[in-house]
């Protein structure tokens, strides 16, 4: 593990948060970018060497819409940026962790990601990380 990379908030209304964020951290989204693969809308703040991701749901099954009905809006997960992904998979595996992932994907922001179930991370979604370079 690295670094954190970000750390991804879920928001009811998107537009509304994004205002909310670009006042309190006196900085505009470097990037908005939607992943259909994933039902979601993201937006990026620098903050650091790390950022903060808003999401937002854009279909019933999204993880981000099922969230935000069950817990409703907050810190969604923790990203902690990796060299290899693969070998971080196998390691966390190994460990006892249980991925959502079988191999990575593809993710915003020009990522291969992987999830650890927050029931075995101490209730913390975690989100592995890897530039694609
Ligand atoms: C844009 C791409 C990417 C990036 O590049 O940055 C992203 O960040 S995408 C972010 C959205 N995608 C994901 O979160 C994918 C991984 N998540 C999942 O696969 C699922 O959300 C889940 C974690 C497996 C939960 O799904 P599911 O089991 O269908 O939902 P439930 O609502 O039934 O939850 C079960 C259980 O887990 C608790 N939970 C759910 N989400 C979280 C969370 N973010 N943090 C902590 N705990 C979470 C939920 O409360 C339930 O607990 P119990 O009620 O105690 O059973
Ligand atoms: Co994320």
């Amino acid at each position: 593990m690295k670094n954190l990379e970000h750390i991804g908030i879920a928001v009811k209304d998107f537009a509304a948060a994004n205002t909310l964020f670009t006042k309190l951290l006196n900085a505009e989204p470097y990037k908005i970018e939607e992943v259909a693969s994933e039902g979601v809308n993201t937006s990026f703040f620098r903050m650091g060497e790390a950022k903060i991701e808003l999401l937002e749901g854009l279909t019933p099954d999204s993880a981000i819409t099922k969230f935000l009905e069950k817990k409703g809006e907050g810190i969604h997960h923790l990203a902690f940026e990796v060299e290899d992904i693969y070998a971080e998979m196998e390691r966390l595996r190994a460990e006892g962790f249980t991925l959502l992932n079988e191999q990575p994907k593809r993710g915003a922001d020009n990522k291969l990601v992987c999830f650890v179930h927050p029931k075995t991370a101490n209730g913390v979604l975690v989100e592995l990380c890897q530039e694609i370079k």
